[in-house]
């Protein structure tokens, strides 16, 4: 799995800041070989001039944002960068502010080709500080993109007012209560909070529980719908500073509230314990083929009754990519988590059937 090169897609929705956070990935020294693949929506590859980095291999697909034919292009374009396999760590790909991010996801599960030579390693949204509220009304596209997330960079902070920036990231947490949130000015991130994140890294994916640090620890099945989660729930735990600036925020501003938002849910469950995997499979397989068009995505860890490893798995859609990863360790509590987001999710179905596959 460790030899998989990681792939970092950037997506965000028009003049966002995609660009921006590009160059300076291609810029900043960091002692790693990137290769760029820009998903450029229309017919002249303008971003491909704005582009820094004369070392960076820069692919185009000029097809726009037609899902079927971004993911054959992208597919290809994978392979041949893996004939040049050592020439480069890692691969980002710019999708345009357009793209749903699903089937860009989905290459990487579906191909088998790509399957074994890259792994999914985050979805990095750029989102305009100024217009997303805007966008998020009037574009299904900026919605998706925020819920696809693994990390948002909350863009161009330097145009709003500071409490203007707490509701627009309440509203984040309303869409995607799991993605990491960084504001930023000219996407000024330490990168890595951005690259090889290893989004689905176990040790990471304690980050998809939003309440794990405010809650403490649960001494039983733990069933919270996260609309209730607050806007300071689900902040970068890695990021002290940055954690008690937002509590430091939240004491100032009690009364902000957390927004439901009526077209993206997210159902997460967390079981202390171990479930069957001859049930839980089937039960998952089955949830995302019924019910995928309605599922962004799902991610998780399993406890599985007598298994040392953890199972790991991610979904885009109707698409499932699951394996055995590191043993649970001795000091660790085995305990099973996994996180739903898409729209009309049926929460009560979704907890039942879970339910029935506790060992
Ligand atoms: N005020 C302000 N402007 C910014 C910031 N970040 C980027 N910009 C500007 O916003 C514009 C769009 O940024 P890009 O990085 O090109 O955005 P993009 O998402 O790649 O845009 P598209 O390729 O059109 O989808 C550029 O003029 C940037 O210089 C910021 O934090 N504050």
């Amino acid at each position: 799995m460790n030899d998989k090169i990681p792939v970092t897609v950037i997506t965000g929705y028009l003049g966002a800041g995609k660009t921006t956070l590009l160059n300076r990935i291609l810029t900043e020294p960091h002692g790693r070989r990137y290769a760029v693949i820009v998903n450029e929506f229309g017919e002249i590859g303008i971003d491909n001039d704005l582009v820094v980095g004369a070392d960076e291999e820069i692919f185009e697909m000029n097809n726009g944002c037609i899902c079927c034919t971004v993911r054959g292009d992208l597919i290809r374009i994978i392979e041949g960068l893996m004939r040049r396999r050592g020439k480069f760590d890692a691969i980002v790909v710019e999708t345009t502010g357009l793209a749903d991010p699903a089937p860009v996801a989905q290459t990487f599960f579906v191909d088998a080709d790509v399957k074994d030579a890259a792994r999914l390693d985050a979805v990095v949204t750029l989102a305009d500080a100024k217009f997303l509220l805007a966008r998020l009304q009037d574009a299904p596209e900026a919605k998706n993109q925020i819920a696809f997330a693994d990390v948002v960079i909350l863009n161009k902070t330097d145009l709003v007012a500071p409490d203007e920036l707490s509701e627009i990231e309440a509203r984040i947490r309303g869409i995607n209560p799991y993605a990491v949130i960084h504001r930023t000015v000219k996407a000024a991130v330490p990168l890595e909070a951005v690259l090889e994140r290893n989004a689905f890294d176990l040790s990471r994916i304690m980050e998809i529980e939003p309440n794990f640090l405010a809650a403490g620890d649960h001494a039983h099945d733990d069933h919270h719908h996260d609309h209730a989660c607050g806007p300071d729930c689900g902040h970068d735990h890695h990021d002290h500073d940055h954690h008690h600036h937002s509590h430091a925020e939240q004491q100032e501003r009690p009364t902000l509230k957390a927004y439901h938002d009526e077209d993206m849910q997210s159902v997460s469950i967390r079981h202390e314990g171990d479930v069957d995997p001859e049930r839980f499979v089937p039960w998952l397989e089955e949830l995302t083929q019924r019910d995928g068009p309605d599922i962004l995505r799902c991610k998780g860890i399993v406890s599985f009754k007598n298994e040392p490893r953890q199972f790991v798995f991610q979904g885009v859609h109707m698409i499932l990519d699951g394996d055995l990863q590191r043993a649970w360790r001795e000091d660790e509590k085995r305990s099973t988590r996994l996180v739903f987001i898409g729209r009309k999710l049926k929460e009560a179905e979704i907890r039942k059937g879970f339910a029935e596959t506790v060992a």
